[in-house]
Formats: structure tokens, sequence, C-alpha cells
């Protein structure tokens, strides 16, 4: 689908929609990515103009964008439940699967997003797939990536240790591990898969969220699209 403005302009569509459900009193998990950073600066927009929310931020990067544009922040250890979270995704099933963690922070995404009243996806068409294929990113204890990467393997997985950019060696999560980036081919049972990479020892979070998003907000040529559960 063509996007005018291309695909910054379709992230800003769906952060925009996305930000504009908030509603006064909102305790409000802030996604990262660059889509979830169009809905932050969205939200930073409407505090300025009276709205009064709590932000959870769920990594390093939201928590640093919400503190510039001006949402107040509450910390994840001082909340059991959100109004809503507003979070990208790197692919959304048509069943509205996902696969998250392309920027390292699915762990905590996966506590803010499930934690939420309501969970919107926010994405550009190109993130869209009948099924889901892409890598899934497990963040793992250092010291467990070879039992790691040996589990994966006996799942048919294809482990490959996430490098850094800008530095010599892996990247490093906000929570002082690794990601291997897994390889399966097209996920014909996500939930299966879900729980196998789940119950690996050492696995800290993995990437696939199954079961978690109420909506997608897909930005289009003229608008967004809504898809629910
Ligand atoms: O899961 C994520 C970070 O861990 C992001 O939400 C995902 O990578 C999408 O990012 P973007 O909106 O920049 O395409």
């Amino acid at each position: 689908m063509k996007t005018p403005g291309g695909p910054d302009a379709a992230k800003r569509r769906a952060g925009e929609h996305a930000a504009a459900l908030v509603t006064d009193g909102d305790t409000v998990g802030l996604g990262t990515g660059s889509t979830a950073a169009h809905a932050i600066r969205a939200l930073g927009r409407a505090v300025d103009d009276g709205l009064d929310v709590r932000g959870v931020a769920t990594s390093y990067a939201s928590r640093d964008l919400a503190r510039e544009v001006g949402v107040p922040l509450v910390g994840l250890d001082a909340i059991e439940t959100l109004d809503i979270a507003i979070d990208g995704a790197d692919q959304v099933s048509d069943d509205l699967a996902l696969i998250k963690g392309g920027g390292a922070a699915h762990a905590r995404e996966k506590i803010v997003d499930a934690a939420a009243e309501r969970f919107v996806v926010v994405a550009d068409p190109t993130k869209e797939t009948p099924e889901l294929d892409r890598s899934v990113p497990v963040e793992l204890l250092p010291d467990a990536r070879a039992t790691v990467e040996r589990a994966v393997r006996e799942l048919d997985g294809t482990p490959t240790l996430r490098a850094a950019e800008g530095k010599d060696g892996p990247v490093v999560t906000d929570n002082g591990n690794l990601v291997l980036d897994c390889a399966f081919g097209t996920i014909s049972n996500p939930g299966a898969l879900a729980t196998d990479l789940a119950t690996i020892p050492g696995v800290v979070a993995h990437g696939l969220f199954v079961g978690l998003a109420d909506e997608v907000h897909v930005g289009t040529d003229d608008g967004v699209t809504v898809r629910e559960r």
C-alpha cells in the first residue's frame, strides 16, 4: 500500500491516532521504536493542552523522549495495571500475533503491554503479514548463551547473537542481557513456539506477543485502518 510521505508519515498517522484514544486520568504504557515515538510526542502535545496522564516507559529511549516532551512518568515497579499501552511491532499477523524486540526492549514492553486493559499496536503497512516469519528476538542471561542457543536449535531455530552498532561486541539490553535473533521460517503456531521459548532456562523474555494485542492501528494513504481482536 502506498503511503504519501513514506513509511514515517504512516507511522506518524498511526501513532497520533492511537494517542487520541488516551483520556484524562489514564496510566499509559509508552512503547519503544519510531512509531510509538510519534504517539509519545502526540501525548506530550496533549499534556501541554491540559491532558492529565501518567506514562510508564518501556525503555530508556521512551523514558527520555517522554521527559523531553513533558509526559509525566511513573515507574513500572509502582503500578499493577495500566489503562492503555501504545506500542509498535516488527510484524503483525492476520490474527494479531506480533513479533517485537527490534529495539531489544521486548522484556519491559511485554510486562507493560500485558498489564494494560487495552493494548494498541501502531504500525505502518510494511509490518502486516498473513503469518509471522521474521526472526524472533530472545533476551537471555549472558551466562546462558550456549545452553539457550542449543535449546533454540532443538526447536529447529537458527540463533544469531545480535551485534551492537557503534560498539564492538553484542547488544546489551536495558536489563544487562544479550539478544539472540532466532530464525524459524514461517511460524505456523506462534502460541506453541511462544510457550516453548518461554520455558527455556535462561530466557528472560522473547519477542512473540500472542493473544496480547487488542487492536492494531495501521497508517495508510489517507488515514488509519483499525483491526480488532
Ligand atoms: O519492538 C520494538 C522495540 O523493541 C518496536 O516496537 C519495534 O521494533 C517497531 O519499531 P518501529 O516502530 O521503529 O518500526
